[in-house]
């Protein structure tokens, strides 16, 4: 019992082990999972901040580039508003080389400022900028011409980019109207702005290798395009998702789309300028502006996946040594059951006989010293019946040992049935030797029980050739006595060995009775054999 009571640790720690593992599971999967939160939302903030940050940048520089167009076209509207004063007041023809010579430094000191002219109301060239005489051409078919022709207002003119007849270089013209005293049409005035002013100015601005700067008039016609392309000169943005997109949101906003020239994503700014129907588009390539950002993000969740894997790691081994601990816990409680089983087997083998499973000579003296003594405390009577196989040297030599093995098992178990009471001892106290202990019973109880024994063996007819009697028989010595302080065990047994001795001689196969102390009649009688 000690035994299996030490195994109750084992089984308590298994029971609070088990929470434990899924408390550890758990708080690893949770950290796991906090992890990957956490890095998730890292990045998510991290390409957010960089794209607001793009935003910022190129909402300042299309800002920046919208008022540097306003303003040159300002100035040079300003110089052109300042010509058609003089010219309406005093007449062309009035001036002469003295504007002429006005138009020529105002061009030398504007350095955005490609030309000056002045047509007159059929758009022959009246006067012009250019320091060398050229041919006389006829401006009639231009746009600006036709427009100030069929418009009366007189504010200044934005038309779309054109080559410029005289120096053959792409312009941004800016007209005004001229008109007679009487308000009829005079003729067109016109200042023209050299695109590689612009582009100048564009060039001077980092934005990547496919960052784009756009200046487009309202109807789409490109004024300069950062990168530069000669062949885009002229050409109509109108139906680029960018010019669309502008004409949807309005004087100010931002959008992600992919321009037709290399289908590149880009952020977009673009914004009105504040005078003039023309309009900047800044924009910056998506995939440069996150191009820190994804090294970045590819840095943090390798460091992240390394730890992850690390936590992994580690979870397993514990998860391994838990396992490890839990087989060999079991294998330390199969060993102490093995060994409760085994100490069970040894204390049976220690109190019992091996081959007939009663009570060994150990026990039986044990218990004979033990009767004894309680015999001598309470005044009773112990009796002490030896048996004894008749002739079993002959039944070995007859049938063999593991037959004679099989009888003595065979004669046990008359001994075990016929012992009555639970207090009596039945055990095998030699060879084919065996003794039943009676607690509490006279002479003639003990002679009853040896009796019964020996006819339930004779009644079982277990042949014997070798026994004259055909069959296995026993013989009986029966003694009891009433023990006194100065008696000993030993006295019990050799009287009851006096009378096995006697029932031996006195021709086997029966019970006999110390004889002196069969000192009754009735025990006398009791003598018993077939
Ligand atoms: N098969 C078997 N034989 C045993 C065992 N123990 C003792 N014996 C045999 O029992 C026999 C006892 O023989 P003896 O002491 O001469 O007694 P016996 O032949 O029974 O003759 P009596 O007692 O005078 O009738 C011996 O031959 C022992 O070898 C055992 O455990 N198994």
């Amino acid at each position: 019992m000690k035994a299996e009571k030490q195994l109750s640790p084992v089984t308590e720690l298994d029971g609070k082990k088990r929470p434990l593992i899924a408390i550890a599971a758990s708080f690893l999967f949770v950290v796991c999972i906090s992890l990957v939160a956490v890095q998730g939302w890292s990045i998510y903030s991290a390409r957010e901040t960089q794209l607001a940050q793009s935003a910022a940048s190129t909402a300042n520089m299309a800002r920046a580039l919208a008022d540097h167009a306003d303003s040159t076209i300002e100035l040079v509207d300003t110089i052109l508003a300042g010509v058609v004063e003089s010219v309406e007041h005093d007449g062309i023809t009035h001036y002469g080389e003295r504007l002429h010579l006005h138009l020529i430094d105002h061009v030398s000191r504007t350095p955005s400022l490609q030309g000056m002219y002045i047509y007159d109301a059929k758009g022959n060239w009246a006067l012009h900028s250019l320091r060398d005489p050229v041919p006389v051409f006829n401006n009639a078919d231009r746009e600006y011409f036709i427009y100030h022709k069929t418009h009366k207002d007189k504010l200044a003119h934005v038309g779309a980019p054109v080559r410029s007849r005289s120096t053959d270089t792409w312009v941004l013209p800016v007209s005004r109207r001229l008109e007679n005293k009487d308000g009829s049409f005079a003729g067109v005035a016109l200042a023209t702005i050299q695109l590689s002013f612009f582009r100048t100015f564009y060039d001077s601005f980092d934005i990547g290798n496919y960052g784009t700067i756009t200046l487009s008039t309202d109807t789409g016609a490109l004024v300069m395009r950062r990168p530069f392309q000669q062949e885009q000169m002229g050409r109509s943005i109108a139906t680029e998702p960018l010019f669309k997109q502008w004409r949807e949101r309005g004087t100010l906003g931002s959008a992600a789309v992919p321009v037709d020239m290399d289908a590149a994503e880009r952020m977009y700014t673009y914004r009105n300028l504040r005078r003039y129907p023309l309009f900047v588009a800044v924009g910056l390539s998506t995939d440069e502006t996150l191009a820190n950002w994804w090294a970045n993000a590819y840095l943090s969740t390798a460091w992240v996946v390394i730890l992850l894997l690390i936590l992994c790691w580690m979870g397993l081994r514990l998860f391994r040594q838990v396992t490890l601990r839990d087989e060999l816990e079991e294998q330390l409680r199969n060993a102490q059951l093995a060994l409760v089983t085994k100490n069970r087997s040894l204390k049976l083998l220690a109190r019992n006989d091996g081959l007939t499973g009663i009570a060994n000579r150990r026990l039986f003296d044990a218990r004979l010293d033990a009767e004894f003594n309680r015999a001598t405390r309470d005044g009773t009577s112990l009796a002490l019946v030896l048996l004894d196989v008749d002739f079993f040297k002959k039944y070995n030599d007859h049938y063999g040992h593991p037959a004679g093995d099989a009888c003595l098992q065979f004669i046990g178990q008359c001994i075990r049935t016929g012992r009555r009471r639970a207090g009596n001892l039945a055990a095998r106290v030699g060879g084919e030797e065996f003794a039943i202990l009676l607690p509490n019973t006279d002479l003639y109880g003990a002679i009853v029980v040896a009796e019964a024994v020996r006819r339930s063996i004779v009644t079982a007819g277990r042949e014997h050739a070798a026994n004259p009697a055909g069959i296995v028989t026993i013989s009986c010595g029966v003694h009891a006595l009433v023990p006194s302080r100065d008696m000993d065990s030993k006295q019990l047994v050799e009287a009851a060995d006096k009378a096995l001795y006697l029932a031996k001689s006195t021709g086997r196969n029966r019970v006999c009775p110390d004889a002196p102390a069969a000192s009754s009649r009735r025990e006398r009688a009791s003598v018993l054999g077939d």
